[in-house]
């Protein structure tokens, strides 16, 4: 076989890996392929920061491409990590850690940087874009502290964000500089129906009002207006456009206009390089959304790959926002001229108004606002050129759930985003036998990046198998199987299967290996169910799991000690500062979990650090306990009425090394006041004058909870059973990745009270959780003793140059 040729992508966004993606589907082992991302993450979904904000998913859930999916097909990832200089002579990129890669073939996808208004003030603290996770953060983060937000730009980003932070809790204006909102999708009158229905919703419009500077201390305390007017402000967010990143390209002599300029097969003037996304050009159009990013990803691989084709022609952008209670939907041409004529319908009393524009008698653009079905309809008939009377002649009108399904032809795009058609996904359906949204979305990509195309999605897997499909079907629990969690759990129990490998064939998934969904999901459900004879399997494992360290943004590890109760002494305290120096440990930090984390650990380094520390794994990366943090109590505290912090060390010495479907934080306090904070944890006990109160399910972090009470008891003893019961019954019960706060939302806290109020179930939980305590091995000394895994784990693996 021939050596591989170097591909490089700059840029792990949505557009690049869409890229490699394509590429992989083409010519898997063509390349060796490098990945440089300045963001310390996976390709996540950037679109669904949205409904992060909106409290609809959270980060977690919005990764595209796991840590494991770079692993399995071989892509070495530099996460944290900006390309600096380009030189397109030798073909090496530089980074910002002076690593010096040398490429055959370039991708460039650098995406965009928000533009931020240059207002006297705009550094101050508070003030935001929204472009990705961190922004996303901060402004969770400002919401809890700080009431009103001013939303600079009434666009899509502008109104989603402000509707995110409606739903936060905070109160918002929206500045707009144009008369009417989403000037650039909507006309008038789409635009003032659009205000009419936010308002109705809550949000504060200030439109044709030109921001004159930010006004504040150190942080942001309000808006100032050209002529003189003042508004309030303690969170102030631009949403005001966004220009191509492309100085990396500019500086390296690599043509750029507006973007980086491209020709149809997304090659740029200089040999080897292409680009993709947001950053480029082709011909005088730079893209924002997805659709088109993913046609150019398509194309730019089977240039990469040498697949003849066409190359790539521009594409027709349709928009939709993503606000729920609001359909607004806008495609090609929105406003009419001398040429452009349009057909209408505006039905006031149902706030629906429906214009399709119209040049030569040919369809060039729609804008639909409270009736948004004919949407993609309309996208694919712009597409292949049609008539007028191919719309107005097939009046649908009417139609909808299957029945529209049903009438539409199967070239009709369905999922707008991906370009993916009615027929590619009928295909799919019955070609794979699939049965659920997911699946399609495995197979076909529909749905996978917005998700507005779901219900239609669903309507055709409706249409399609009739009454086999289940509208209500529980979520398989990933692309690879029908199966619901609670079936796999039945037919685990049932066929007595003991290895991820076996369910996934005895069950009849579609792919042998597994995703990284599903393989970290069975292998916690099967050391639930048999934890004395199931052995674990570390690869099925996410990364930190795996290698019992937490990865940084910068590519290096944390180690953090487990220090029960928060207590700690002098010999352990010596030891971590020996361990810090001799390490060079960069920063040792107190947790919000009562103990030290050191930050900045070379990956090679661990093991080392964890035999000369010779103390548990704290298990700060694991789904499992975590902490249990304790107030000083009765000892010292002259409002104790417990020995708070005895009963957490106990309580940590006991459910240590527990696996458990997500991670589990603890707290014992010994009166009311709560110091140890035991409203947002998953179990918060509070002593009172001779009982305890037992709280749960409470989370402090981006979907906060107050724990509920679940009972109260007498005795220390009692605390450690009732404890005992409960996480047992959450690791039968929930979900994997399924954290208490939400598990106890969905099943409701009367029932575990009335299940743990039966004496019998509550000693036979105990029973279980003391079977699967009885294998709890500390994970540090554990591998410290297996010379293969710390082999394969810590010095064969692919780690990226100079982190060994
Ligand atoms: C909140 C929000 C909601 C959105 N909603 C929608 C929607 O509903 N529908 C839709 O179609 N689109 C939507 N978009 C737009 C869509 O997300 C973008 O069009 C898409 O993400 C662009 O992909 P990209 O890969 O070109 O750029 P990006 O996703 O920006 O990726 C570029 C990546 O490259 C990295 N990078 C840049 N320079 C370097 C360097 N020198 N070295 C290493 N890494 C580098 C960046 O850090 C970034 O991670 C939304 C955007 C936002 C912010
Ligand atoms: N649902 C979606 O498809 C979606 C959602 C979010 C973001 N996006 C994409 O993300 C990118 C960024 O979105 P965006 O809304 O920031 O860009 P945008 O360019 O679409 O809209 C910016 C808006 O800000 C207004 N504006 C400009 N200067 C202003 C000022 N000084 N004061 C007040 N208003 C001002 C403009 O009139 C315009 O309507 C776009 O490419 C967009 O398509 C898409
Ligand atoms: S919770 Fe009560 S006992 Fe514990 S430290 Fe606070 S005030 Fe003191
Ligand atoms: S339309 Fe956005 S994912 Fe299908």
């Amino acid at each position: 076989m021939g050596k591989k040729q170097k591909l490089v992508l700059v840029g792990n966004g949505m557009a690049g890996i869409r890229a490699i993606e394509e590429i992989l589907k083409i010519s898997p082992s063509l390349f060796d392929i490098t990945v440089f991302g300045s963001e310390p993450y996976p390709n996540y979904n950037r679109i669904q920061l949205s409904k992060v904000l909106q409290g609809d998913t959270n980060i977690d859930d919005i990764t595209l491409n796991s840590w494991e999916w770079y692993e399995e097909n071989d892509i070495l990832l530099y996460p944290g990590e900006t390309v600096t200089s380009i030189n397109t002579e030798n073909q090496i990129v530089s980074t910002d850690k002076e690593r010096h890669v040398v490429y055959d073939k370039l991708i460039m996808a650098t995406g965009s940087v928000p533009f931020m208004l240059p207002l006297p003030g705009a550094d101050k603290e508070g003030v935001t874009a929204f472009r990705d996770i961190k922004d996303c953060e901060q402004m969770i983060k400002s919401s809890d502290q700080y009431e009103k937000a001013v939303v600079i730009g009434g666009g899509l980003l502008g109104l989603e964000a402000a509707r995110g932070l409606l739903n936060l809790g905070m109160k918002v204006d929206v500045v707009h500089l144009a008369d009417y909102l989403m000037e650039r999708q909507l006309d008038k009158t789409a635009g003032k129906m659009l205000q009419k229905e936010l308002e109705n919703q809550g949000m504060n419009f200030l439109l044709e009002k030109q921001s004159a500077e930010i006004i504040g201390k150190d942080r942001v305390e309000g808006l100032k207006f050209k002529y003189g007017e003042e508004i309030k402000a303690d969170l102030i967010v631009m949403a005001v456009g966004i220009k191509p990143n492309i100085s990396l390209a500019s500086e390296s002599g690599i043509p750029v206009n507006r973007g980086i300029i491209v020709n149809d097969h997304l090659e740029t003037e200089v040999p080897n390089v292409f680009a993709v996304g947001e950053c480029a050009e082709h011909k005088e159009i730079v893209y924002g959304l997805v659709a088109p990013l993913y046609q150019q990803g398509q194309e730019v691989a089977k240039r990469i790959c040498g697949v003849e084709s066409g190359g790539y022609l521009g594409s027709v952008l349709s928009t939709q926002l993503k606000v729920s209670g609001v359909d607004v939907f806008s495609t090609g041409k929105i406003n009419e001229d001398e040429d452009t004529k349009s057909v209408k319908v505006f039905d006031d009393w149902h706030g629906v108004y429906q214009k399709v524009l119209v040049n030569e008698g040919k369809i060039t653009g729609a804008v639909l606002f409270g009736d948004t079905k004919d949407g993609n309809r309309l996208l694919s008939l712009i597409n292949k050129g049609a008539a007028i009377e191919e719309y107005t002649d097939n009046d649908r009108s009417e139609e909808t759930g299957i029945d529209l399904i049903a009438s539409m032809p199967e070239g009709e795009i369905i999922c707008g985003c991906n370009g993916v058609t009615k027929g590619t996904i009928l295909e799919a359906i019955n070609s794979q036998d699939l049965t659920t949204v997911e699946q399609v979305k495995g197979c076909t990509n529909a749905s996978r990046s917005c998700g507005g195309c779901k219900p239609l999605v669903s309507d055709l897997l409706e249409y399609t198998l009739g009454e086999e499909y289940d509208k209500n079907q529980k979520e398989s629990i990933c692309a690879c199987t029908t199966l619901s969690r609670d079936e796999v759990i039945e037919e685990i129990k049932e066929k007595e299967l003991t290895h991820t490998r076996e369910v996934m064939n005895v069950l009849g998934w579609s792919s042998e290996e597994g995703c990284s969904k599903c393989k970290p999901a069975l292998n916690y459900y099967l050391g639930m169910l048999n934890p004395t004879e199931y052995k674990d399997e570390k690869e099925s494992r996410f990364v930190n799991e795996r290698l019992h360290a937490n990865i940084q943004n910068d590519g290096t590890y944390s180690v953090v000690p487990r220090m029960y109760g928060g207590v700690t002494n002098a010999e352990d305290l010596r030891k971590i500062a020996d361990v810090a120096d001799k390490y060079e440990v960069k920063m040792i930090k107190v947790t919000g979990g009562q103990r030290l984390d050191l930050l900045g650990v070379q990956k090679g380094d661990l093991p080392s650090i964890w035999s000369e520390l010779d103390m548990p794994s704290g298990s700060a990366y694991a789904k499992g306990l975590r902490t249990v943090k304790t107030c000083v109590g009765a000892d010292f505290c002259r409002f104790g009425t417990q020995d708070s912090i005895g009963l957490g060390v106990q309580m940590e010495k006991k459910f240590e090394g527990l696996n458990t479907p997500h991670k589990v934080k603890m707290s014992v306090s010994a009166c009311p006041r709560n110091c140890a904070e035991g409203s947002v944890k998953d179990v918060g006990v509070v002593g009172l004058d001779g009982e305890f109160e037992i709280y749960v399910g409470g989370n402090g972090g981006t979907h906060m909870r107050k724990a509920e009470l679940l009972v109260k008891v007498k005795t220390d003893e009692e605390v450690l059973d009732t404890t005992a019961a409960f996480l047992q019954y959450y690791r039968e019960n929930a979900s994997y990745l399924e954290r208490t706060s939400s598990w106890v939302e969905r099943v409701g806290i009367e029932h575990i009270q009335t299940v743990l109020s039966d004496k019998k179930v509550l000693i036979d939980l105990n029973q279980r959780m003391d079977e699967a305590l009885s294998v709890v091995q500390d994970p540090w000394s554990e591998t410290l003793e297996d010379e293969t895994l710390l082999r394969d784990l810590y010095e064969n693996v692919k780690v990226p140059a100079g982190l060994n």
